[in-house]
């Protein structure tokens, strides 16, 4: 035994003065381009052949590694012994399960079985670059046998994405995409900063008309689904929607609806945030596809009424970190080229560049359509114009089942409080409430019971719509003082007289078909 040992020690020191020797004869290269050859020799005689997919393609990110890193999660099954990475992004409402560095897993497509091993390496040397980078490499390799290669490639690949993009859509968490770092990159090479999306609002809990919310249901849903439309009349798959109407009728909860009706997520594009229009085109390149392109108050974002020239009387954008991580300084005489113009913006709408990807849909919001111009209003930027009005009782209905349970008729009891109902039926119209204003009342008093909580209701109503009789009547003693009434407003005084001739109409314009006029929101008054 003891020479056993003695001879063991005698081959380890011969074998470290060998490798003492080979080191100081042969120069790193050398040794680096014999490890390569070997490595090449022994992938050519393996059976297998394997596919890199990068976290990074460049300095962008790789759409692949992402979709490969959920779908994997979800439906390959870890080699035994493998380990998985569990995580949960803040306030996501599901764990996700991911590939911890050096594991493998198992999948299979067409037959044929495919293993995937997750690849995490520090990055060597940052170099140089605009941006600091990730500081570990991360990437997917696949490994697949020679024999399958051409079963499975791109067959394969397009099978992960379509299901990647099917576990998005199905699952509960949208993400919400904000600007808040004007046009800088972060180290993913993203201009975008995403939080979990949970706004519950819904058609169902949307408190509109029903056709017209039914209408605006058919268009989300025809689009969504127009993929073969699109490319057969060599249209951009891509819809604007302009939602306008006055502070609290749920333009924003209007926005959430359809993103949680159709699955896509949102990008809440803050135009104040951007200086350019390059800028505001990259930010367009970076969006993915199913997705709802959001500029909300754009009457209030950027001055967009002359296309001509910059937006000189736009708030100016602060001072930020430019693209290249440097401090961009507004004002001096490159300001004109870093501000947004109404062309800029149509550029992004309805411009070649609004067509780098797919299946998007801008939703613009504003109080006051009357401000913006025409352009940005003409068909096929905004495809549908969409009002939203002041409480109608049909959205009172939805409010009332919302927030008391309040299905139908037969719920409440008797005389009393169907009285209440037809008298809240009377008033909404002339109390110009919003939606807002009447699920307040409505929290406020639901402890109360439901009968109660109506009364309230109504006598708000009441109020409201005395408040705006008085209004009315002091506008037209103004009149008379300055030199006598004129028609109309004799007509509003008496429709005045009783609340439900007194009556705001809202409407939908599909311009879709060639309209160009905004429907607007006709007060027969
Ligand atoms: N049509 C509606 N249906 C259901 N709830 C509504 C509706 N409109 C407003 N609300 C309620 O009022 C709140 C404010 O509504 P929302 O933010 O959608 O209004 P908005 O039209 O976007 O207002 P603003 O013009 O000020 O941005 C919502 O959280 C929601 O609870
Ligand atoms: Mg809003």
């Amino acid at each position: 035994m003891k020479e056993y040992w003695t001879a063991l020690a005698s081959l380890m020191g011969a074998f470290a003065f060998l490798q003492g020797v080979l080191h100081a004869v042969f120069p790193a290269e050398l040794r680096a381009a014999v490890a390569r050859l070997l490595g090449r020799l022994t992938r050519g005689l393996s059976p297998y052949c394997y596919f890199d997919v990068t976290e990074m393609d460049g300095m962008s990110t790789n759409e692949i590694y992402d979709a490969v890193q959920l779908y994997l999660s979800s439906t390959a099954a870890p080699a035994s012994g493998a380990r998985l990475s569990l995580s949960r992004p803040l306030n996501a409402s599901s764990f996700t399960f991911g590939l911890a560095a050096s594991d493998r897993v198992s999948d299979s497509f067409a037959g044929a079985a495919v293993t995937w091993e997750h690849v995490v390496a520090p990055r060597q040397g940052q170099g140089f670059s605009w941006r600091p980078l990730p500081e570990e490499k991360r990437r997917f390799t696949l490994r697949i046998r020679r024999g399958d290669r051409d079963k499975l490639l791109p067959a394969y690949l397009d099978h992960i994405l379509a299901a990647a993009a099917e576990i998005r859509r199905r699952s509960k968490d949208r993400l919400l995409y904000t600007n808040a770092r004007g046009g800088a990159m972060d180290a993913r090479g993203l201009p975008w900063d995403p939080v979990p999306f949970k706004h519950p609002s819904t058609f169902d809990t949307l408190a509109m008309d029903p056709a017209r919310k039914a209408a605006i249901m058919a268009d989300l849903r025809d689009f969504a689904g127009g993929s073969a439309f699109y490319e057969r009349t060599g249209r951009a798959w891509k819809r604007g929607y302009l939602l306008y109407g006055p502070p609290g009728t749920g333009k924003s909860s209007m926005i959430a609806a359809m993103a949680n009706f159709l699955g896509y997520d949102v990008y809440d594009l803050e135009l104040t945030e951007v200086g350019s229009n390059a800028e505001l085109r990259k930010l367009l390149m970076k969006t993915t596809s199913k997705s709802i392109i959001v500029i909300e108050d754009i009457d209030c974002s950027v001055d967009l009424t002359n296309r001509a020239k910059p937006a000189a009387a736009a708030p100016a954008p602060r001072p930020r970190p430019g693209i290249d991580g440097g401090i961009e300084q507004d004002g001096g005489a490159g300001a004109a080229a870093r501000s947004i113009t109404l062309s800029g913006l149509l550029n992004f709408t309805d411009g070649l560049w609004s067509c780098c990807g797919a299946e998007r849909i801008f939703v613009f919001t504003t109080n006051h359509v009357e401000k913006l111009d025409p352009a940005l209003l003409r068909s096929g930027r905004m495809d549908m114009h969409i009002f939203m009005s002041y409480c109608t009782f049909p959205a009172l209905r939805i409010l009332l089942k919302n927030y008391l349970g309040i299905q139908s008729d037969g719920e409440l009891d008797g005389g009393a409080e169907e009285a209440v109902l037809r008298g809240l039926e009377e008033w909404v119209d002339a109390a110009e409430i919003t939606p807002a204003d009447v699920s307040e009342v409505l929290i406020k008093n639901r402890r109360s019971g439901k009968a109660e909580a109506m009364r309230e209701l109504l006598g708000v109503l009441k109020d409201r719509a005395a408040g705006k009789r008085r209004g009315g009547a002091a506008v037209a003693e103004t009149g008379k003082e300055a030199g006598g009434e004129n028609e109309e407003e004799e007509e509003e005084k008496r429709a005045l007289e009783s609340p439900k001739e007194g009556k705001e109409t809202a409407g939908i314009d599909s311009c879709g078909d060639g309209h160009d006029e905004v429907t607007e929101a006709k007060k027969q008054v």
